[in-house]
């Protein structure tokens, strides 16, 4: 994708038109929430859309972003833009990478793997979650020239968090995202109320069962007792127990950057720092984990000051239009990750799907970003935003 082209996107729909031709997905991707809930049954459904306890933190990341509105800039050439991205050493197309979305095999039959081709055909990171429903290495394959990401749960088991990171730099994963919001499940009570746990039909599961650390750790193989395997994968999936100077393992154990996914205090990110990890998501894990809790986007610009340059810090949790993308770059990320959105895109289209989701976020991203008076993302600062006037958010 040559720089600048995202809204190039906009004029081939509007060609589309001259044949009567019209997108499968719409240009609006707030609408693809819905459309996914008539789709899919409520189990599948509820376990996306829904969030911890009463919703309230899923509520307080939009309210976190709406409440800064963007101030247009006029007459600063913008004709050309470029919206690549320097991140963690590498080049990026724009200042985007998909999140780790775990077990979407609940929504779509090709799951991680047309996710993964997706996000490559555009030169956009993906980040493979651990609880992928397919092996990292399949993925990988799928994944192509691209950037490979991977995401680690840091579960109780040494020996297989070990294996993972053999596996993931064998397979050529660069950058290792480690999530520390999720060492327990949230209450999250559409999954409850449905009795939705998909983990329990061994799905999500794929990393595990075919690792062979877990395996070593099961009395009979996988095969011949599924519901013991299960179980073992439940009991070390999530470790609450773990501190600070734990963090000297991975760091020990990989060579490559190591973000830290679920930051959200500035205090955290100067720890982060100091265990010498390279970047940071500032995240509430799309209001999954912490009914309560801040909405991301307002923990963002004191988290990116004490990261100063010490760490990288990106952003999710929220982000649904290019106007997003804008204001968490205006509020200090360098970069944000895209997490529902393209789950969505996938449940309805698969890997077009998620493509949809891609270029229309960037292609409104860049039209925002021209439109505001600017021709590349590095720009953007706190000064292109202003309060919402107090009771309209
Ligand atoms: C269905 C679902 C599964 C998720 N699985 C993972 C996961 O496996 N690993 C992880 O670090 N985060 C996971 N997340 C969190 C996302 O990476 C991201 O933080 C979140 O989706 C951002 O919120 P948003 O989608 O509302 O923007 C998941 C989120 C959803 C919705
Ligand atoms: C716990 C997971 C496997 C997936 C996840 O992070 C989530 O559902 O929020």
């Amino acid at each position: 994708m040559a720089p600048g082209h995202w809204a190039d996107f906009q004029y081939e729909i509007y060609l589309n038109g001259l044949t009567g031709a019209v997108p499968r997905l719409p240009a609006d991707l707030t609408r693809l929430e819905a459309m996914v809930e008539q789709r899919l049954g409520p189990g599948p459904a509820g376990y996306v859309a829904g969030g911890a306890g009463d919703g309230s933190a899923i509520r307080a990341n939009r309210a976190a972003l709406e409440r800064h509105r963007i101030v247009p800039r006029m007459l600063r050439d913008v004709a050309e833009r470029d919206l690549t991205t320097e991140l963690l050493g590498a080049t990026l197309p724009a200042p985007l990478a998909l999140a780790p979305v775990g077990i979407l095999s609940i929504l779509h039959p090709e799951a991680e793997t047309a996710a993964a081709r997706a996000a490559a055909a555009r030169g956009v990171p993906y980040i493979l979650s651990s609880a992928s429903s397919t092996p990292l290495e399949a993925v990988a394959e799928a994944m192509g020239g691209a950037e490979r990401w991977f995401q680690l749960y840091w579960g109780k088991d040494r020996e297989v968090t070990r294996s993972f990171l053999d596996r993931a730099r064998a397979a050529g994963y660069r950058v290792l995202v480690v999530t520390l919001d999720t060492p327990l499940l949230g209450w999250r009570p559409r999954d409850l109320d449905q009795a939705y746990l998909p983990f329990l039909r061994g799905v999500g599961t794929a990393n595990y069962f075919s690792d062979p650390a877990f395996r070593a750790g099961l009395a009979k193989p996988v095969e011949e007792d599924p519901d013991a395997a299960v179980l073992h994968f439940v009991q070390l999936f999530g470790d609450p127990g773990k501190t600070w100077p734990d963090l000297a393992f991975l760091r020990e154990h990989w060579e490559g950057p190591i973000v830290l996914k679920g930051v959200l205090h500035p205090d955290d990110a100067r720890r982060a720092a100091e265990a010498g990890m390279d970047g940071v998501v500032v995240s509430n894990h799309g209001g999954r984990q912490v009914a309560g809790s801040l909405g991301a986007a307002d923990a963002l610009p004191a988290v990116a000051a004490a990261a100063g340059d010490r760490l990288t810090v990106l952003f999710d949790s929220g982000v649904r239009t290019g106007a997003d993308v804008f204001r968490a770059l205006a509020l200090g990320a360098r970069a944000v990750l895209l997490g529902r959105p393209y789950a969505y895109g996938l449940a309805l289209d698969g890997q077009a799907g998620v493509d949809h989701v891609l270029r229309s976020l960037l292609a409104e991203f860049d039209l925002t970003l021209a439109l505001s008076g600017h021709a590349t993302p590095a720009t953007v600062t706190a000064e292109d935003l202003a309060p919402a006037p107090p009771g309209t958010t």
